[in-house]
């Protein structure tokens, strides 16, 4: 069978290929046709006459071992390739069309060495990747299946053929149940199926699996206060706890500690899927604290969702799923706070508050600081989060002003809330 029917959702030339050419700017759509077809001067820049060009697709039924072979294959090309190769991310995909996307790169070899060839001939053994070549005629490119020793299956010339942007990026396609989860089992599910090959799943399932006898009763005011890293959470959840005489909590919870890097390095179905789980944890010990004391959370569903979002889509912030998108939805199984806080101050004083701390830089957190692309998407996926919404709150003063504010949107804010407004937290049934 020739590898390229294994592409999801049928023919192969009713695909759209998008690559991710300069993050600034669209990416570059192309479709496939039997016809050759003149290109554009956009398609030029990419397909011009400079260098070899390969592009490489990872699809798999597995989706576990998918996300993983696609982590190290991004990982070889970036160690691996030299300083002549550009490589982008591209995928493949149906326009508008649910998990239609199949992920991979695209390779623009300039050097005169054939270390992308070698590389390619190794990856191109496994038969969950696909690699295309691409070749020139004139004005006129086409894209056949690659093979080293020149003895492709069927070798069918494709020719590239621009095509418009897709109305949904082709990167919020996949979103659902692969960055963001909407039920524990979804996130559940995902860790049962690494425990082979990520051990310690076992254990952060067993621990959800213990926090599921509890249920919520109505009780106290449950208030998440979010933000980027440095926006002053710790600060300020720690002066909430000590003036509204409540419990504070956190999101990841500190029984995952232990496991949290261990996740951090894995690709992000794997690692948001243990986030996802880590709030339904906070949950319970949401319900059972609330019966209390009122709760004040450091991170939540928001964060989770927000940062998951921000990574997954690629480039620009208009890139981003459009407002009101069932993408931003909150998880009908999980408990909802009274009130959610979105702490906010300017990139420049984020960075004086990050620089004064003097601490280790997480990878993720270093991304924020250069990469203001990713900063501004975190920020927007956070604002368009829905039911509940998230108050945002300017936390450039002083800390003792913050606090003041902050209380006095409590005050407000509660004096609205009535006890029906907490929805039971019940995250059962998920296996
Ligand atoms: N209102 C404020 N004005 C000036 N500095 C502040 C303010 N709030 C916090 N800081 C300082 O900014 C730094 C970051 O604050 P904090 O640790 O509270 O942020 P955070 O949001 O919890 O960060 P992270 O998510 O990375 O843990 C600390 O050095 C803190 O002392
Ligand atoms: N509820 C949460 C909390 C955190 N995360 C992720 C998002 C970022 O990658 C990182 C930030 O956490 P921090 O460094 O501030 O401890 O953790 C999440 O997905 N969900």
């Amino acid at each position: 069978m020739l590898k390229t029917a294994m592409f999801r959702g049928g023919q192969l030339c009713s695909r759209v290929f998008a690559v991710e050419f300069d993050l600034r700017t669209e990416p570059l759509y192309f479709t496939l046709s039997s016809n050759p077809q003149v290109l554009h001067h956009a398609h030029q820049q990419l397909f011009g006459d400079e260098g070899k060009l390969f592009s490489l697709h990872v699809h798999c039924d597995n989706r576990t071992e998918k996300a993983r072979t696609h982590a190290e294959i991004k990982h070889k090309l970036s160690v691996t390739l030299s300083r002549d190769c550009d490589v982008f991310e591209a995928s493949s995909f149906i326009p508008d069309v649910k998990n239609s996307v199949v992920k991979g790169f695209f390779i623009r070899d300039k050097s005169t060495t054939t270390l992308s060839e070698d590389m390619l001939k190794t990856l191109q053994q496994s038969k969950s990747v696909c690699v295309f070549s691409y070749k020139r005629e004139g004005q006129y490119c086409w894209q056949e299946l690659w093979s080293p020793v020149n003895q492709v299956e069927e070798s069918v010339r494709q020719y590239i053929t621009p095509a418009a942007a897709a109305e949904h990026h082709p990167s919020t396609l996949n979103i659902r149940n692969s960055d963001v989860f909407y039920c524990m089992k979804e996130a559940y599910e995902v860790l049962q199926e690494c425990t082979d090959i990520i051990p310690e799943s076992k254990e952060v399932l067993k621990l959800v699996d213990e926090q599921l006898e509890t249920s919520r009763g109505d009780g106290f005011p449950v208030i998440v206060i979010e933000g980027l890293d440095a926006t002053g959470k710790t600060t300020l959840t720690e002066a909430l706890r000590e003036s509204l005489n409540a419990t504070l909590l956190k999101s990841p919870p500190q029984c995952l500690a232990p496991f949290r890097q261990r996740f951090d390095s894995e690709p992000p179905l794997i690692r948001r899927a243990f986030y996802a789980l880590g709030n339904y944890i906070t949950a319970a010990h949401i319900g059972k604290e609330s019966l209390r004391a009122p709760v004040i959370v450091d991170r939540y569903w928001h964060s989770t969702a927000a940062y998951a979002i921000a990574t997954a889509v690629g480039g620009r912030v208009e890139n981003l799923p459009k407002p009101g998108s069932e993408l931003y939805q909150w998880p009908e199984d999980l408990l909802k706070p009274n009130l959610v806080l979105l702490l906010t101050v300017s990139p420049e004083e984020r960075l004086r508050r990050l620089r004064g701390r003097g601490q280790d830089k997480t990878v993720e957190e270093a991304e924020l600081e250069i990469n203001q692309l990713f900063r501004l998407k975190v920020e927007e996926a956070y604002k368009r989060i829905q039911n509940p919404a998230c108050i945002i709150v300017d936390a450039s003063p002083s800390p003792q002003e913050v606090l003041q504010q902050v209380q006095h949107l409590i005050r407000n804010k509660m004096s609205l809330v009535t006890r029906q407004d907490k929805k039971p937290c019940n995250p059962s049934t998920h296996h």
